[in-house]
């Protein structure tokens, strides 16, 4: 794939880097259960919300997974700052293909279709075109992956693409070893990074 090979092919996922889930958690739970604790977004660790959760107290963790599968919470994310017009200005970059790789929760009733609403609602229609939904983005054949979480695995054990950290409040922490790299924000050079993936 690249240069040589053909246009550049980058996924993005959508929780964490295009959507704020873990803003809207934070709000939602706060708004339905004021009187738990709760996890404040400068102390989130780990991918897995509600695990975090669960070891605060065990109960908690139904609490925040209601607060994420009730109907029309997807559909409510705030866009993550600068996304929109990322992904925007990437799909009218020659030589580039642009999707949206995304994977729904087990609890999938009100997730996916609400994944794809909010593309339509913000992107718009040529967008839709370019959700892949999977639970395994190893199996996903690309360049480069945005994504928030800092592990990803699955059936390939040596995915085609570079996976590209995407900063959010759980993996702010997480020391990545050389090679891999970040992007910190959209307001970061994500160019650079497709500029220097296109010359390998
Ligand atoms: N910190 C997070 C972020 C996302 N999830 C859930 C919500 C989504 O259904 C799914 C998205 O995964 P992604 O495609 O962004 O890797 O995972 C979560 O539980 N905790
Ligand atoms: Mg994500």
């Amino acid at each position: 794939m690249g240069s040589a090979a053909g246009p550049l092919r980058v996924l993005v996922d959508m929780d964490g880097v295009l959507a704020d889930f873990e803003g809207a958690v934070l709000r939602e739970f706060r708004a339905r259960f004021p009187a738990e604790p709760r996890v404040e977004l400068a102390e989130r660790r780990g991918f897995s919300v509600r695990e975090q959760y669960r070891n605060l107290r065990e109960d908690l963790e139904a609490k925040v997974a209601s607060v994420y599968e009730s109907p029309g919470f997807f559909l409510r994310l705030d866009p993550i700052p600068g996304a929109l017009e990322a992904m925007k200005e990437m799909i009218r970059m020659q030589d580039t293909q642009v999707f949206i790789c995304t994977s729904p929760l087990r609890k999938y009733e009100h997730c996916i279709v609400e994944k794809y609403k909010w593309v339509e609602k913000h992107l718009g229609p040529e967008f839709v075109e370019r959700i892949i939904l999977t639970r395994d983005k190893t199996v996903v054949a690309a360049d480069l992956l945005f994504d928030d979480k800092d592990t990803i695995q699955g059936a390939e054990p040596n995915p085609s693409w570079e996976h590209i950290l995407f900063t959010c409040c759980h993996n702010r922490h997480v020391q990545l070893p050389a090679p891999r790299r970040r992007l910190l924000s959209w307001a970061d050079n994500w160019k650079a990074i497709l500029e220097s993936k296109r010359r390998q």
